[in-house]
């Protein structure tokens, strides 16, 4: 029979460490070819997930599948590859030797040669894996992990540290891989690069997910648009109510409106007599992203909280705007944030 089960799935996954909830309550599946890029802060579980998707730890609660399966045999069967914050290849030895000898221990591995094509390093094959730049390195990084075939890649913060050119040529080599029909998990800080990158996009605040769609529609979820004028002095009461509003924000002298209307919140502040300075703008990713995380994310976790992961009424509960992609209702009404966004 044709295995057609998710490349990922997730149901109820719980993780503790002591008082911290590292993963509490995340439900994911990711659908076979997707490329899906995971955001949240640092400390936000990210690291936490993948671990426990690649069968690396085991979760407290709940259940984890690759491609319909555990972890373990996944990984066993060359299906999945993975590329960690913590790899340091083996010194000494040449970049083609590396990759050949890795590509050796899977059942199906892709010719050496077309491992370090696909990672745009075809050239350095001859080059001692200790003389790389720290961009080659990271790409030899992904030719490693892409050796045994797998269709499923893993890659936790692949481009951190890198310099922009040394990123570009490392997604070029990501989309390359994806368009051979493969799913990509990455974890990445870079709003732009999960934009870029990715089909779609999984927010992470406290262990939980808190949006999950497409770049577009998490900014839509947050409110499409920023409208912002210049307060000169006047408050800021009534601005909530103004058609279309969904958030107020203040940064120093100016109002910073959320509007899914914004052509009805300007008619407003303008009737108001309020267009001081006046500004429209698309909502950017990094302002959905700000809305939807929370700083205090690596304040220890309440340990009266319960092994359940389980909250009441507290803003670790899913936030207002949460998106589903494919239309799940996972995310929830939020409760006791900033300001509710609808
Ligand atoms: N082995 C561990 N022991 C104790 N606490 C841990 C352990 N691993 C993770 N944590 C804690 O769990 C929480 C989630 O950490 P995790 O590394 O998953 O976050 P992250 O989103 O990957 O962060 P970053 O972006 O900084 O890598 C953090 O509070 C972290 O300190």
């Amino acid at each position: 029979m044709v295995n057609t089960s998710p490349a990922v799935r997730l149901t109820a996954v719980h993780k503790r460490f002591g008082a911290v909830r590292a993963v509490a309550g995340v439900d994911l599946e990711i659908g076979r070819g997707e490329t899906l890029a995971l955001l949240g802060r640092n400390g936000a579980g990210k690291s936490t997930t993948i671990g426990l998707l690649l069968g690396l730890d085991q979760p407290d609660g709940g259940g984890v599948e690759l491609f319909g399966g555990p972890p373990a045999r996944a990984v066993r069967a060359g299906r999945v590859g993975a590329m960690l914050q913590d790899g340091h290849p083996i010194p000494r030895v040449t970049v083609a030797e590396l990759v050949a000898f890795v590509a050796a221990a899977y059942p199906c591995p892709m010719p050496a040669a077309e491992a370090l094509e696909l990672a745009g390093i075809g050239a350095l094959g001859g080059r001692r894996v200790d003389r790389l730049s720290g961009g080659q390195a990271q790409r030899l990084r992904f030719a490693l992990a892409v050796a045994g075939n797998p269709w499923l890649i893993v890659l936790d913060e692949p481009t951190a540290a890198l310099d922009v050119e040394a990123r570009r040529a490392f997604w070029r080599a990501m989309r390359g891989y994806a368009a051979r029909g493969n799913t990509v998990l990455f974890s990445t800080h870079y709003l732009e690069e999960a934009d870029e990158n990715a089909d779609r996009i999984v927010v992470m605040d406290r262990g939980r997910i808190v949006a999950d769609g497409s770049g577009e529609r998490i900014k839509q979820a947050v409110g499409g648009t920023l409208v912002s004028f210049d307060l000169a002095g006047g408050g800021t009461e009534g601005l909530r109510a103004l058609p279309g509003v969904t958030a107020v924000e203040v940064r120093g002298d100016r109002a910073l409106l959320r509007s899914g209307d914004s052509d009805a919140t300007v008619l407003a502040l303008a009737a108001a007599g309020r267009v001081r300075r006046l500004e429209v703008a698309p909502a950017r990713l990094e302002d959905a992203f700000l809305s939807l995380t929370d700083p205090m994310a690596d304040a220890p976790d309440d340990p009266a909280g319960g092994p359940d992961g389980e909250r009441t009424g507290d803003r670790a509960a899913g936030p207002p705007g949460a998106v589903r992609a494919k239309g799940t209702a996972r995310g929830r009404a939020g409760r006791g944030r900033k300001e509710p966004v609808r």
